[in-house]
């Protein structure tokens, strides 16, 4: 799977023709199930009113009426249960606030900067497509725009300016370039409050290093070694939760679960501690939620107010997230701390990369036994971008395959066959992680419509020319939405549908995922434990929109109806 995982993006984005200026027509790239198709590049209507966001729903007026004996009672139960749910649904409003700016400061601006040379056209956009767009997800009206002005377009709102790619070509051509072209630059403004110095945001020479140090910790034997230790058992806590609500007949929050799920798996594979959120209530899930939102909110911004010190401790919005980071923070060091005492009173040294620490598998204690130089802050850091990235992010991915299939009877039962096939029951190991590829196109579809994060940022280090010929100036910050060239009819033959047999990937370039295999391996087990022990379906008349806290979430939760399946015989699994 390693090599897979690594050479799929190349694949995928090599086997498109870039866009030009001039460009009237290409053809779809190479996909799984051999869709080819020539087409016009003008982009057609791609509707998907359905998942646009809401504002936030009246859990209130819901109904539940998808059981077989529902009384009355019984839809009241399930109704004050969502109710509950819905308490622990996270505070999702407030993005999308930000991008406002007069049309009068923009013109300025434009007048001041001179004639655009660069051949990107400028979007048509105006305050209220943001404001329509509520629930604050940045790349829904960023679709819209490439609806209405094409693969690449400038962005321009007062002082900000990004040029906006939608392109699959143009994204490679940036991705790939990070390190000579390219920097991360806005990213890592606009999150250093949150990560500091780790290797998530760290540029140049720090973020060589410490991602040369940290990688090696997540090395095959590691990842065997979490799928029964970590990845089942935290599956079987979910399982239990479940079984639970079947029993009383109530319906469940999954992106909840999912988020607890995710955090649990982190907690444990990271720094071998259990939050045990599945059970007890965990702050640091809505404090890593704040965090992210907060850097989504300064990447939008029309005046980075949040650099004066003096306005960051009188801002409750920046009250808010610096409790949040402190939070997060002092859980990090918590954690470090009590590892370091055992690692230093053991005088542990690690030989090889292949070593794991039989009763400590963690990555933390895999970089406290390397003994190499490293400060407390930055380790801190470093394990705080691996508990910050490795957390939601996952947790999204099961939640949107999870909807996706509830939507997609025939996938869904062709995935059940395949579970019942291969596992008959049991829990899976590493070994059968590669038989389960059924799974694993659905996970990989889902990535496909909801990729997370929605929107890649990197800023040009010199003077560039994109394919197509487009011409970038120093300084110029790039958003590569992977949104768009995902739902893109340019790119993909069907584009809104969830088609299982084609790919979609973890980011490109130097910058790429650390966790990819990780999270894959995370996901299918989680899915394949919980999906062959229970049917979902989502509970009627739940509007599911989008919002973004860095990954894509639901505006108002994912509430599903849960019920055991029944096990097959093995004289008909053998037979399917
Ligand atoms: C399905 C789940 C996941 C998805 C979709 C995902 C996606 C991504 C993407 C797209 C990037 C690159 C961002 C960019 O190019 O600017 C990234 C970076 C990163 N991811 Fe993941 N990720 C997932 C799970 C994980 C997990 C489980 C971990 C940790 C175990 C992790 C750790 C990281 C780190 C540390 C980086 C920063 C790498 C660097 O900048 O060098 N991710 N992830």
């Amino acid at each position: 799977m390693a090599a897979s995982m690594a050479q799929m993006l190349p694949v995928q984005f090599s086997s498109r023709r870039s866009l030009g200026p001039s460009s009237s027509a290409r053809r779809c790239g190479k996909v799984a199930n051999s869709l080819q198709c020539s087409r016009i590049c003008g982009l057609r209507n791609v509707g998907f009113s359905s998942s646009l966001p809401s504002p936030r729903q009246d859990f209130n007026r819901m109904e539940c009426n998808g059981y077989g004996a529902a009384s009355r009672f019984a839809r009241q139960v399930i109704r004050s249960d969502m109710e509950k749910e819905s308490g622990k649904v996270l505070n999702k409003q407030g993005a999308g606030k930000s991008w406002v700016s007069p049309d009068w400061l923009t013109g300025l601006v434009q007048m001041v900067k001179g004639k655009d040379e660069s051949g990107i056209p400028i979007a048509d956009a105006k305050l209220e497509d943001v404001q329509d767009l509520l629930g604050g997800a940045l790349f829904l009206p960023l679709f819209k725009w490439m609806k209405e002005s094409g693969p690449i377009y400038r962005l321009a709102a007062g002082p900000r300016n990004f040029v906006i790619v939608s392109d699959p070509q143009m994204a490679k051509h940036v991705l790939r370039a990070y390190g000579t072209k390219y920097a991360k630059g806005l990213v890592a403004e606009v999150a250093e409050f949150l990560f500091g110095s780790g290797f998530a945001i760290a540029e140049n020479q720090l973020w060589t290093v410490r991602r040369r140090a940290v990688v090696p910790s997540l090395h095959r034997k590691y990842l065997a070694t979490m799928v029964d230790r970590v990845f089942c058992r935290c599956a079987e806590r979910l399982v239990d939760t479940l079984q639970a609500a079947d029993e009383k007949g109530v319906a469940v929050n999954m992106e909840a679960r999912f988020s607890q799920l995710t955090l649990d798996v982190i907690g444990l594979s990271v720094f071998n501690y259990d939050f045990d959120s599945l059970t007890s209530d965990s702050p640091v899930i809505e404090a890593v939620y704040t965090a992210l939102k907060e850097t989504e909110s300064r990447s939008t911004d029309i005046l980075p107010y949040w650099q004066v010190p003096f306005l960051c401790q009188i801002v409750p919005r920046q009250q808010k997230a610096a409790k949040a980071v402190a939070l997060i923070r002092e859980t990090v060091e918590d954690l470090v701390a009590k590892c370091k005492k055992i690692v230093d009173e053991e005088g542990e040294r690690l030989e090889g990369e292949e070593y794991i620490n039989e009763a400590d598998p963690s990555v933390l204690r895999f970089l406290l036994a390397s003994r190499e130089e490293v400060s407390s802050t930055q380790l801190r850091d470093d394990l705080l971008s691996m508990l910050v990235a490795g957390h939601e992010t996952t947790g999204s991915v099961l939640t949107w395959t999870v909807y996706l299939l509830s939507k997609n009877p025939s996938a869904y039962q062709k995935m059940q066959e395949e579970l019942d096939t291969v596992l008959g029951g049991r829990n899976p190991t590493m070994e059968d992680v590669k038989n389960l590829k059924y799974l694993t196109r659905c996970i990989n579809e889902s990535m496909r419509l909801y990729p997370h994060p929605p929107v890649l940022i990197r800023r040009a280090n010199a003077p560039d020319t994109l394919p197509g010929g487009y011409k970038l100036g120093a300084g110029q910050d790039v958003m590569i939405s992977v949104y768009n060239i995902h739902h893109s009819p340019a790119v993909w033959e069907r584009a809104e549908e969830f088609i299982p047999e084609r790919y979609i990937p973890f980011s490109g370039g130097p910058r790429k995922c650390v966790g990819d295999q990780f999270a894959m391996l995370e996901a299918i087990v989680a899915l394949a434990v919980v999906l062959q022990r229970f049917h979902f379906s989502l509970v009627p008349n739940q509007t599911i929109g989008m919002t973004t806290g860095a990954t894509i979430h639901t505006t108002s939760g994912l509430f599903m109806n849960v019920k055991a399946r029944q096990k097959k015989p093995a004289a008909e699994l053998a037979s399917i």
